[in-house]
């Protein structure tokens, strides 16, 4: 069973190298999507999200969804454990995946097949399990000899095509995404597209971030409103989605 439990939560990030006198005094004036504010020794602190509660269960497709700045990357790296509440509590039980970034630790030195081992080493798969999947990666990666080669001869399709057969071939409890991934050609785009349609619909929780309106109507049955790092409105999709994107005036 997966939760997530998210009571009066509020993350802060200080600025340090906003310590000038005139920077924090223009920071502090202009108007950007996340709160700007000092703290009690001066330095500058941005607020991202403010006093968040909601729960999550088994079975929840959430849309995060809000203008530019709104938090839903700051959400994002909150649930994957990049950052900590600064006040209020978290619970979160339940394996998670993400699939924000999944070039994040790729060697261009290292050859396709050592990288297939190191990003297994950062998704925490033991090397044993790496052992036996690692023909199945490959196989699925269409790199053929080129997995012996090192990464920087690899053009970008190629890079991101090892870096989506790795990083889908986890099963977590509770899966982030940060917009629907789009790899490769158009043969291995249809392959993707079912790989990654599979893992959604084995994982107990999922959370994606996006700005479609189609991905979440298709995907999601609850939307989470952010704006200004508060929830603006949380409900099925059908219910937030015509206010967020201005049918009806909110
Ligand atoms: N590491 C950081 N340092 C300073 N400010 C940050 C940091 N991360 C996020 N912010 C600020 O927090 C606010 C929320 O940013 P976040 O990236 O979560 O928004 P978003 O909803 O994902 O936006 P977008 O749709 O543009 O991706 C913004 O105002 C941003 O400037």
């Amino acid at each position: 069973m997966a939760f997530i439990e998210f009571d009066n939560v509020s993350v802060d990030i200080p600025i340090y190298n906003a310590s000038g006198r005139s920077l924090k005094k223009r920071l502090l004036q202009v108007a950007t999507g996340g709160q700007i504010a000092s703290d009690e020794q001066g330095r500058v602190v941005v607020r991202p999200l403010e006093d968040l509660t909601f729960s999550l269960h088994d079975g929840t497709r959430l849309g995060l969804v809000g203008h530019n700045g709104a938090g839903k990357s700051t959400m994002l790296r909150l649930l994957s454990g990049v950052y900590a509440p600064s006040e209020g509590r978290a619970r979160i039980e339940g394996e998670i995946g993400s699939l924000i970034d999944i070039s994040l630790g790729i060697d261009p030195e290292a050859s396709g097949r050592e990288n297939i081992y190191l990003r297994g080493a950062l998704l925490g798969i033991e090397k044993a399990e790496m052992n036996e999947r690692i023909d199945e990666i490959i196989e699925f990666s269409e790199l053929g000899n080129f997995i012996d080669m090192p990464l920087r001869t690899y053009s970008s399709g190629m890079h991101l095509r090892l870096a989506f057969s790795v990083s889908t071939m986890v099963r977590p409890d509770i899966l982030l995404m940060d917009e629907w991934l789009s790899v490769g050609d158009q043969g291995f785009t249809h392959k993707a597209e079912e790989r990654l349609t599979q893992l959604v619909q084995s994982t107990s929780i999922l959370v994606i971030a996006s700005h479609s309106r189609d991905l979440i109507m298709k995907t999601c049955n609850r939307v989470l409103w952010l704006e200004h790092g508060r929830i603006r409105m949380d409900g099925a999709p059908e219910e937030v989605l015509p206010y967020y994107f201005g049918d009806i005036a909110a």
